[in-house]
């Protein structure tokens, strides 16, 4: 959550203004909440609330879990004119998410979704509503399910081979893992929602990866929403419109020739082709569903796939390989598995995965001390409502602290170690479905994350590759031990240097795989 010295000076300037003063005042008094029986927070100050406690931080999380140590498993901030209530253990995320989920099942509306995801109408920031629903719906059932994702099986061993090959070609010298890999994800990801790769595509990509430098954090415009001169203060409408402009007209050009291939294929090439999301989407339009399916709604839905799906799976990617770096003996442990699997073959194939229960095991591991969405997504209650005997407000915003409840060492042994092997353990089964809520790293109850079954394709299918077929080496003769661990947070909590690594050919690529 970072807002911008800029912004916060330019803040705290304008306070001085007595309009603003006056308008604060006033609407405090509005919401004058006093008589209830609220959760217990730290002191506020006068207009800003606890604003300054997480406006400067890159680990909000951490803040957070400090302040659920002082104050309990509840606590209520001011953040601006927002009344914010944090749940940072699984008994209170429980409530949120499972006993209550259907008064916390809605989302703010945040400004950068707001522009880029056409009026919120992408799933992750729509409100709690019928059209949410039929969204939600079409994703589980059509898009994001878990026979849609094997369909995209080819998809994944090509684009991860092809990267393999570029790696083994530079083998001996030190490569960016984090921007190959990121690189690689995102053609997967665009091959298999807008079919094969053109220009427009490589121009959408490089477009997405600009918007998302402006996803994450808190602006000053989402916790100030009556003011509306804080949209315009900091310039981030104007770069967020302008880059709306620039994806809409891309993404328009990309939904036309879609149009145009879908009426010009013949029968036998129509049983060939491989359907992609937009295809989906297009004949999705044309069924006639309940609530009509905008191309704005198609559009919205393109962007958040993109957007919502690389960086989550390329954090947990990365993640995953720097604690293996740091843990030597776990690397190797890896490395015997998928090459005890897969030596009677000489390649890795998806459809052998399931047998790496190690490697699977380590990914669950990084997704506890390191889940890319620390927070979840806010939420926002949708009525009055009662958590451990504290009073909700309707329209309060809540923050579930997965990473917090992930590491509670009241729930788990050696809380901070990274240790798979915990995973092995039969008294552990905690999937990732949000049954148990000491381990919710997609989220958990209606809106946990539908691209789950995507997302984790993308993390275990190159890890066993990069692992069967290279060994590794830290650079400069880095010891396992000065891997860098620390965060940053953006639209992901992802490592805050890139992860840099010598590879080592050990198993030959497939001849026929260039
Ligand atoms: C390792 C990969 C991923 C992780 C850790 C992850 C995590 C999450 C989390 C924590 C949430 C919020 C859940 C809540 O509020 O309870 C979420 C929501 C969402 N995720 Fe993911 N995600 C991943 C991959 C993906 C992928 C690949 C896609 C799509 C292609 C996707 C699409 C979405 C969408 C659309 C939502 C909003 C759901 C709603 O509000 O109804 N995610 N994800």
């Amino acid at each position: 959550m970072d807002v911008d010295i800029w912004t916060f000076t330019i803040l705290l300037s304008c306070f001085l203004i007595s309009y603003m003063i006056l308008k604060l005042i006033i609407g405090s008094s509005k919401t004058n909440n006093s008589n209830l029986n609220l959760p217990p927070g730290p002191r506020k100050l006068p207009l800003i609330g606890n604003l300054h406690l997480l406006a400067f931080s890159h680990t909000p999380h951490r803040i957070l879990r400090d302040l659920a140590t002082k104050y309990g498993p509840i606590i209520l901030l001011q953040l601006g004119e927002i009344s914010t209530i944090v749940v940072s253990s699984p008994e209170t995320a429980k409530q949120v998410m499972k006993t209550h989920d259907l008064v916390f099942a809605s989302r703010p509306s945040l400004l950068t979704p707001e522009i880029i995801c056409y009026g919120n109408t992408a799933i992750a920031f729509t409100p709690y509503g019928a059209y949410w629903r039929q969204l939600r719906k079409l994703c589980t059932l059509e898009l994001l399910s878990t026979k849609r994702v094997n369909t995209f099986r080819p998809i994944r061993e090509e684009e991860f081979l092809n990267l393999c090959n570029q790696i083994a070609s530079n083998v001996g010298s030190t490569i960016n893992l984090t921007e190959m890999v990121g690189l690689t994800a995102y053609d997967i990801t665009s091959r298999a929602t807008l079919g094969k790769k053109t220009g427009e595509q490589a121009k959408f990509i490089s477009m997405i990866r600009e918007v998302i430098k402006y996803m994450g954090g808190m602006h000053i415009a989402d916790v100030y929403p009556s003011i509306k001169m804080f949209r315009w203060i900091s310039g981030l409408k104007i770069k967020l419109q302008k880059l709306h402009k620039i994806t809409d007209g891309i993404i328009g050009n990309i939904i036309i020739e879609h149009k145009l291939h879908a009426k010009s294929i013949t029968d036998h090439e129509n049983k060939e082709h491989h359907e992609d999301l937009l295809d989906v989407l297009l004949k999705l339009q044309e069924s006639g569903l309940e609530l009509p399916l905008t191309t704005d709604n198609i559009k919205s839905v393109l962007v958040e796939t993109f957007s919502a799906g690389n960086e989550t799976s390329g954090t947990t990617f990365i993640w995953a390989m720097s604690e293996m770096l740091k843990n030597p003996k776990i690397l190797e442990n890896a490395q015997n598995e998928v090459r005890h699997v897969f030596d009677g073959k000489g390649y890795v194939e998806e459809s052998g995965l399931d047998e790496l229960k190690y490697i699977k095991a380590v990914v669950k591991e990084a997704l506890r001390l390191h889940p890319p969405l620390p927070l979840l997504l806010p939420r926002e209650s949708r009525e009055r409502c009662k958590i451990d005997g504290y009073e909700i407000p309707a329209k309060t915003r809540v923050l579930v602290n997965a990473w917090a409840i992930n590491r509670d060492p009241k729930y788990w042994k050696d809380a901070e170690s990274f240790k798979p092997e915990r995973f092995l353990d039969d008294n552990i089964s905690v999937d990732y479905k949000g049954n148990d809520f000491k381990y919710i790293p997609f989220g958990a109850g209606r809106r946990i994350c539908p691209g789950l079954a995507f997302g984790l394709a993308n993390v275990e299918l190159p890890i066993a590759m990069l692992l069967y077929h290279f060994d590794w080496i830290l650079p400069n003769e880095m010891k396992p031990e000065d891997v860098d661990m620390t965060e940053a947070f953006g639209v992901t909590v992802r490592t805050k240097t890139d992860l840099y690594a010598i590879p080592v050919v050990t198993r030959p690529l497939p001849i026929n795989s260039n």
